[in-house]
């Protein structure tokens, strides 16, 4: 036995029987005080404890390593001082403790202690004050406790048999934190992998360091295997590495994937699906986390479905042992979806496709400039393989003359004919320019490619066009994810690996998807299946079968962009009795999307018959300069692309105005219909509006409020337009910031961030940006917490050593305290550094409105807009039967509560809630969902994604 370093010290052993064991543990316990991992690093693993009992904890606890270890072992450092001083002055109730090992595991400490001691024992000592009699637990990461040994030491002697661990298993559990249960199931250890695989797709890296970091955190071992399925058939140590909590730091803001990909030939062929399960079981990897294509998920369902047999034939052949095919016998895994081309059935959207259409966007946004200066055509070519979802969004968001799309084919005849039709349109009524966009799997009915040159050679010949022909090419699969993208990968990542610790061996291997707002886990098998059946419906020319198996999302969209691509030309689809006068107004600050809800409610309109109007300058104008006229095609033919609101807005109120004078306005030219887009202003402006109903005749219209607002606080929808271009322009700046401070080392910025009093901004920022910290007005700022998180930002510069290049951000929301302004924190923590490390400030203020609108607001813009048309279409019937009296609201409250089919309510805001969209009453929603004071939402969609983002920069709260 190693003599201890105090000879009155008490000191306990695990022998060497329990390092599988202790390998997995995650939490110990050292006389009834529980200490939990709750960060590691290739370098460094923190341990926390918190006293689970005020009436019997000991005073002190000390645990250090024996003298060998710390005069041998260059890496292992315990913060002794940090301890004691802690210890000594703070009160255990809200005392936190953080010991600190320099090293890559708990595990690797055991195994250099064994090695260095060349002795099978590893030792913990603690002083003999401790009141507990002392002990040492180990747990597994769900909680169950799964060894303990002690040698013969002061209070116990001898190796304890199971009996006596229950004993105090039972004992532990009375004085250790409520809720946290000690169990004698059997603990089923999980080494988990990623790959990414296909073509590479921004956001790959987040998904990665997400599960890396939440393996980490669930107390499993995190694997990363190289090259795709390339390494996973070549295996060993240099295709599947061990990766720490460091390993992935700095990942979500690069582009492409760190652990790279490839396209494998041989992972096809049963011999190399052998290959990569014998890799698998020989690294003793037992979950999977694929991140790629359609490809890629079809190849990881292959592997699942031969698995069975492959592992039948490594026992058989002798290449695996009889333990292995008992500990492997069954294949965990799981999907992610990875990839530009938003292929894959069963989610709306892939890691990667939000990004590849920023740089879509962009490219063709850049390109108008030049078309218009030259009056010129071009015809660009857009990634996507066999999918369409790429040119259609491309085509929606930035109001292209034409798209060609696998989906919707035609004969050659047919889209030629049609193609020149339009863009003949166009260019009569004054467009300068012609953008047609074709994915490059367009093809004709009978399946005959339809190539770039094709097109242009149309545009040329027929129209006599001076055409260009650009294909994007790679450029849209490269360069940094788009905020949407590495939230989606981050919390896909998060629910990864929640899914693969929750499967067993009968539970359908899950895909991660997303619908609308929504992570959904859904049946690798099925998703497969059906995105295979879309490729069988397009090879048999069944091309209605094949968008109906594409989602719902896709073909509204694509019927929205016929609708509003034929504005203003073609014969309106709705007879003229049916046809509406419908006004739109800016009602609130500026938000990206804006224009686009406009250019679209105003084309969709035409399409149909209506009349679109357009209120300039918000109420007050209206009020003040009767500014309501007809919007016209070519006014608003580029608003899609641009930021701000097009037609003014005004924060004002109807009530603030003149609400006499509004109805007179709506009265004296017609409206049928108004729509209102804007923040919590236009929520409160409909409010007004319905409630004046009954002074009002012409506010006895259907009324919808489409959220637009960057804080993101409207209630009634989990989205508001413009927070996506918000978060994109924060993010932008946090990289930057982060870059420089980065550069600099030992430096933080306190970064303050716009919302009201809403912590959605900031939150998401963080997740996104991997700030260390947000501070949100839900939460406020608590002197404690402020305190604890400066306490993490030394143990993490002072371990980092100027060594890594971490930029520490703390992302404060504006609201979240007057007192405590970004300055203020600054300066405490530049008091608090003791000139070890600095503080600064970053204000990004307006900037965070965005300039120009990110594809997502234009996208969603035009689809709310074209709902809130269609809204005021269905209701403006149901008017007539509603009595405008005292009791409206009570009426409308029975109504949403009996059948939400059928509601009458006419004022309502169109927005998504978990995944789908919907209409809510306004009547409702003010008074029973809102706290109108702090102009917020009484409750928030949001809260979970806080800890997510804490635990993923390890941050632990006060
Ligand atoms: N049917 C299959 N059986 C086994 N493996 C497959 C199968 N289909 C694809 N794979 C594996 O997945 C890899 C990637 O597939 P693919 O090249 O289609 O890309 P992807 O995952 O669809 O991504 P992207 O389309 O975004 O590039 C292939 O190179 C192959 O190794
Ligand atoms: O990069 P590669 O291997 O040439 O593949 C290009 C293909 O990959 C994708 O970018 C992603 O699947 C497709 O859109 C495109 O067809
Ligand atoms: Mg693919």
């Amino acid at each position: 036995m190693v003599q201890p370093l105090v000879q009155d010290i008490s000191y306990f052993s695990l022998s060497t029987s329990d390092e599988a064991r202790f390998q997995q543990a995650r939490e110990f316990y050292c006389g009834f005080l529980q200490f939990k991992v709750i960060k590691e690093t290739s370098t460094t693993v923190w341990l926390s404890h918190e006293s689970p009992d005020a009436t019997s904890p000991p005073k002190t606890v000390r645990i250090a390593l024996d003298s060998k270890i710390k005069q041998t072992s260059e890496n292992i450092e315990i913060l002794m001082a940090d301890l004691e001083k802690k210890l000594h002055t703070n009160d255990w109730r809200s005392l936190k403790l953080s010991l600190v090992f320099k090293t890559n595991s708990l595990a690797t400490i055991y195994q250099r202690c064994l090695a260095r001691q060349k002795s099978s024992s590893f030792l913990f000592q603690t002083r003999p004050d401790n009141v507990a009699p002392v002990e040492l637990y180990l747990l597994d990461p769900l909680g169950n406790l799964i060894g303990f040994t002690s040698a013969s030491n002061t209070f116990s002697s001898g190796i304890p048999q199971l009996n006596v661990i229950k004993k105090e298993a039972s004992k532990a559990q009375s004085l250790i934190t409520p809720g946290f249960s000690v169990s004698h199931k059997a603990f089923e250890p999980r080494n988990i992998a990623v790959m990414t695989s296909g073509g590479d797709a921004p956001g790959m890296n987040a998904n990665v360091r997400s599960i890396v970091r939440t393996a980490i955190i669930k107390g499993c071992r995190a694997f990363a295997i190289y090259e795709g399925y390339e390494g996973l058939v070549r295996g060993g140590p240099e295709y599947i590495r061990e990766m720490g909590w460091d390993d992935v730091r700095g990942w979500l803001r690069e582009g492409g994937t760190n652990i790279g990909t490839a396209r494998c030939k041989e992972f096809r062929e049963r011999a190399g699906r052998l290959s990569a399960a014998k890799n698998l079981i020989d690294a003793g990897i037992d979950a999977l986390i694929v991140c790629g294509g359609d490809g890629s998920l079809t190849g990881a369902d292959v592997f699942r479905h031969d698995w069975p047999s492959l592992v039948k034939e490594l026992l058989d052949s002798g290449r695996i042992t009889e333990e292995q095919y008992a500990k492997h016998e069954h294949l965990n895994i799981c999907g992610t979806v990875g990839s530009i081309d938003n292929d894959m059935s069963s989610t709306d959207a892939t890691i990667g496709a939000y990004s590849s259409l920023a740089r879509i966007c962009q490219a063709v946004d850049y390109i108008d400039a030049t078309a218009n200066s030259h009056a010129r055509a071009f015809v660009i070519e857009v990634m996507g393989r066999h999918c369409g979802w790429l040119a259609l969004m491309a085509g929606i968001a930035t109001s292209a003359d034409y798209i060609l799309i696998p989906e919707k084919p035609a004969s050659s005849q047919q889209w030629q004919e049609q193609m020149c039709q339009i863009v003949s349109k166009h260019r009569e009524r004054g467009k300068r320019k012609t953008i047609v966009l074709v994915a490059e799997g367009a093809i004709t009915n009978d399946l005959v490619p339809i190539s770039t040159k094709d097109v242009a050679d149309v545009l040329i010949n027929k129209l006599g066009l001076d055409t260009r022909i650009t294909t994007l090419g790679h450029v849209q699969r490269g360069g940094t994810a788009v905020a949407y993208d590495r939230m989606l990968a981050t919390l896909q990542g998060v629910e990864a690996v929640e899914a693969v610790l929750e499967c067993t061996p009968n539970t359908p291997s899950p895909m991660i998807g997303i619908e609308e707002n929504k992570i959904v886990r859904r049946s690798l098998v099925d998703a497969v299946k059906l995105t295979q059946s879309v490729a069988e419906a397009i090879s048999e020319k069944n091309f209605k079968k094949a968008m109906s198996l594409r989602d719902t999302e896709f073909s509204e969209h694509l019927n929205n962009f016929i609708a509003m691509n034929s504005a203003d030309h073609n014969v309106p689809t709705l007879p003229v009795e049916k046809r509406l006068n419908i006004a739109i107004i800016n009602v609130g600050a500026p938000a990206g999307g804006m224009n686009s809800a406009i250019y679209s409610m105003a084309t969709y309109c035409m399409s149909k018959g209506h009349t679109p109007y357009a209120i300039a300058n918000g109420f007050p104008g209206l009020v003040k300069h009767g500014a309501i006229k007809p919007l016209d095609w070519i006014q608003i033919s580029d608003w899609n692309s641009l930021g701000g609101s097009e037609i003014g807005t005004n924060r004002a109120t109807p009530s603030e105005t003149d609400l006499g004078m509004i109805a007179f306005k709506l009265e004296q030219h017609g409206i049928d219909g108004l729509i209102l887009v804007g923040g919590f202003e236009a929520f409160v402006s409909l409010k007004e509006l319905e409630q004046a109903r009954n002074s009002y005749p012409a506010f006895r219209i259907p009324l919808v409020l489409i959220p637009a607002t960057i804080s993101n606080n409207v209630p009634g929808t989990e989205y508001s337009l413009g927070a996506d271009t918000c978060l994109n322009s924060l993010m932008e700046y946090c990289d930057i910031v982060k870059q420089s401070a980065s550069a600099t080392r030992n430096r933080v910025f306190v970064v303050e961030v716009q919302g009201g009093n809403s912590g959605y901004i900031a939150t998401y920022g963080q997740l996104i940006s991997g700030a260390s910290l947000s501070y949100v007005p839900e939460e406020g700022i608590s002197l404690e917490q402020l305190e604890a998180d400066i306490e993490e930002l030394k143990t993490s510069f002072k371990n980092d050593e100027g060594k890594m290049k971490a930029g520490r951000l703390f992302l404060k929301s504006q609201n979240a305290s007057n007192v405590l302004s970004a300055k203020v924190i600054a300066d405490i923590v530049n008091e608090e550094s003791n000139g070890r490390f600095e503080a600064r400030t970053a204000i990004p203020g307006h900037v965070q409105q965005g300039g120009i609108p990110s594809p997502i607001d234009r996208t969603r813009g035009a689809r709310l807009a074209c709902r809130a048309v269609e809204f005021i279409e269905q209701h403006t019937d149901l008017l007539k039967d509603i009595k405008y009296d005292e009791d409206y609201c009570s009426y409308i409250a029975k109504q949403s509560e009996n059948d939400s089919e059928s509601i009458k309510a006419t004022a309502v805001v169109v927005g998504v809630k978990s995944n789908q969209i919907v209409y809510r009453p306004i009547c409702q929603l003010y008074d029973y969902e809102t706290e109108v004071k702090k102009r917020m939402p009484k409750s928030v969609h949001w809260k979970g994604v806080r800890e997510v983002a804490d635990k993923l920069v390890g941050r632990s709260h006060s």
